[in-house]
């Protein structure tokens, strides 16, 4: 069972409007292993959030199943946590009541006060936020934000970490200090985590699997990349490592050449393109 503790089968998502219908996913298969750490990487637009948008029970698949433990997902529970890139913390509370919030609805029947309480602060230790416990979200940083939005996350006990893109709008050392965090609580607890991101060598860094979507409409997987790279996992040591940069150069080769967003230009479209460039010139 803890082979196949997620399970993505056969899953396709429509979206419909008056209209017209968009064929967003297509086909999708994926099983995951308890503990392992899965990235999603594919163009803008693709389709990953909508993806983790269905394995979180946010979106309802139109055709295919999620089954998580043995569990058909069919809407959203506790047991999925969601980390968005945009922290989603509630302003009027502050540090330590939004992960309280969480903490006493998941846990408010099966903990006694002073278990919760210990709970929420070992967490916000975890992720180094002890200091702030009485801050309101406009009072802290960004990079702060996603700490406690990560220790909130990870407070709730998931069976599943569901993180899209919870680093990117971080600046770079922010974003590697916090990578380097997520190792640690990753080796300390093996979490179960879908992670989408858009950094190649966030991806290699992380992940035990890259999984590599194909362009859109009707996106899929198009290929899966197992990482055997040994944990810990030193960023410096891995940049002159030569499989972590073979690792690299595969999801860019696929990025990059198998599915080029930008999609070549017809002879027509190519025309049009010189008799602007022309225009352009002689205008100017
Ligand atoms: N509720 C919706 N109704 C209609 N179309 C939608 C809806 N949600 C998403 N889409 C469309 O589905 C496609 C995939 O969107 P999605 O947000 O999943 O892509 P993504 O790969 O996560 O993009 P990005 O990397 O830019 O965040 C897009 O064309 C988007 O316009």
């Amino acid at each position: 069972m803890s082979d196949r503790y997620l399970i993505i089968d056969n899953v396709n998502k429509i979206f419909h409007s008056k209209k017209t219908a968009t064929h967003v996913l297509d086909s999708i298969n994926l099983t995951v292993k308890r503990g392992e750490y899965i990235s999603i990487i594919g163009h803008s637009g693709c389709g990953k959030s909508t993806l983790l948008n269905a394995v979180s029970g946010l979106t309802t698949a139109t055709s295919g199943y999620v089954i998580l433990d043995g569990k058909e997902v069919n809407a959203p529970g506790p047991d999925r946590a969601l980390v968005f890139q945009n922290h989603s913390l509630l302003p009027w509370l502050s540090v330590y009541e939004n992960v309280a919030l969480a903490v006493n609805k998941v846990f408010g029947a099966s903990k006694s006060a002073q278990e919760r309480k210990d709970w929420i602060l070992h967490n916000l230790d975890m992720v180094g936020m002890s200091h702030a416990l009485t801050r309101l979200p406009a009072e802290i940083s960004g990079g702060m934000k996603q700490r406690v939005g990560i220790a909130r996350a990870l407070a709730m006990q998931p069976k599943l970490l569901l993180l899209d893109e919870p680093f990117g709008a971080l600046d770079a050392l922010t974003r590697a200090h916090l990578q380097e965090e997520v190792m640690r609580i990753q080796a300390d607890l093996n979490n179960t985590v879908l992670m989408i991101t858009h950094d190649v060598d966030e991806a290699v860094l992380l992940s035990d699997r890259i999984v590599m979507m194909t362009n859109g409409p009707r996106a899929t997987i198009g290929e899966v990349l197992e990482i055997n790279l040994d944990r810990p996992r030193n960023r410096i040591e891995l940049a002159s490592d030569p499989l972590y940069n073979e690792y690299r150069r595969a999801v860019l080769r696929f990025l990059h050449e198998k599915q080029q967003k930008v999609a070549p230009l017809t002879p027509e479209a190519s025309e049009n393109k010189q008799s602007e460039a022309d225009q352009r010139v002689s205008v100017g």
